[in-house]
């Protein structure tokens, strides 16, 4: 039997517990977040209070808990899911060497902001976790449509492929299907950027193109992202997989999306501080194209559209003017 150890509280650890519960084979569920008293109501009352308060949880009360080291001591697979930004946060109490031998499985889709890192670049570099000990969970899937059990593809990756093998069998329920990858570092990327591109597409939507601008901005960054990922990891990848394209499609169009939602009330005027407290929900694009910004510096890849999304939130260029100056760019 496995035990399985959630670390993070938000809308997507809540939604991949549902899953992991919903799921028959056999396994114990182990829950960290840093509010006490989100964990009080969930030991009383069964549902996340803050996110997808609609669903069901049926967890034993002694599983949870804000004591991370408990939580993750006796764990076979441990989740991690806050946002990237607040990951070095969340795990700051953990003793030393206690991710070692642990598979570890990022469902993050952002990077660790300072170090510039992917996650599995973090978890090797920062945490010992061997790079064979590492999967990622990725793919089209938006919590809110987990929590309506509407159907979804995840695909998950890592190089051992038997680990991901195992951890898609805790995953699959009648809703939930699953896909298999080698690609660490190229699903890990692209998840970055397709938040990225959303916020773009947001921006774009909210000064007034429409859906045919739209359809060229959204082709144009299946491209950036597939150069990218080509010269950061060159192996033989299909980008037009649900793990890339697929990805980028759900967070680019889907209602949905925070990354999109946040973009869209940059486009329309709001602060990124005003958009942030009106959101109650982390656009990781936001923090993804400051740490890509410094990331390309060494590669040097032509990325137009992260560039112009970096002026826009961090060199606080208009957008209108922005995506103008963008439309050169594209083809
Ligand atoms: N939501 C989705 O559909 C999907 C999300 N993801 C990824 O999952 C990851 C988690 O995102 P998601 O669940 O959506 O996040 P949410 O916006 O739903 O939740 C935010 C989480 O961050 C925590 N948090 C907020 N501020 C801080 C802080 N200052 N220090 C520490 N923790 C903080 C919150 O804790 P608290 O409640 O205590 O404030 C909460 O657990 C992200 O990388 C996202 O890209 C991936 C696929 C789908
Ligand atoms: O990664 C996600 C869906 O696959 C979540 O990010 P968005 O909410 O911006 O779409």
């Amino acid at each position: 039997m496995s035990i399985v150890a959630m670390i993070g509280g938000g809308s997507w650890a809540t939604a991949i517990i549902k899953m992991l519960s919903d799921n028959v084979a056999e396994k114990q569920i182990k829950w960290w977040m840093r509010s006490s008293s989100a964990i009080d109501h969930i030991q009383k009352f069964g549902n996340n209070p803050t996110y997808l308060s609609s669903v069901e949880l049926d967890i034993p009360a002694e599983n949870i808990s804000n004591d991370i080291n408990k939580v993750v001591e006796d764990a076979d697979f441990i989740i991690l899911n806050v946002p990237a930004a607040f990951l070095k946060d969340a795990l700051k109490d953990l003793k030393p060497g206690a991710l070692q031998g642990k598979k570890v499985v990022s469902a993050i889709k952002g990077i660790v902001p300072d170090e510039n890192l992917i996650i599995g670049e973090f978890l090797n570099q920062f945490f010992q976790v061997n790079l064979e000990d590492i999967l990622v969970i990725s793919g089209p899937c938006h919590a809110e449509e987990v929590a309506l059990e509407k159907l979804s593809y995840l695909t998950i990756a890592s190089a051992k492929s038997e680990n991901a093998v195992l951890f898609a069998s805790l995953l699959n329920t009648r809703y939930i299907m699953t896909n298999i990858s080698d690609d660490i570092f190229g699903t890990e990327y692209a998840a970055v950027l397709k938040n990225i591109y959303a916020v773009a597409s947001g921006i774009c939507h909210g000064v007034g193109y429409g859906d045919n601008f739209q359809a060229v901005l959204i082709s144009n960054a299946i491209r950036e992202i597939k150069l990218f990922v080509d010269a950061v990891h060159p192996i033989e990848r299909d980008i037009k997989e649900s793990a890339y394209l697929g990805d980028l499609l759900v967070t680019a169009y889907s209602q949905f999306s925070r990354n999109r939602t946040f973009g869209n009330m940059i486009g329309k005027g709001y602060t990124v501080k005003s958009a942030q407290l009106e959101m109650n929900m982390i656009a990781e694009g936001y923090y993804a194209v400051k740490c890509m910004h410094e990331i390309n510096k060494k590669y040097n890849v032509a990325m137009p559209i992260c560039r112009a999304v970096y002026n826009v939130l961090y060199e606080k260029k208009s957008p209108s003017k922005e995506m103008a100056l963008l439309t050169k760019f594209l083809s």
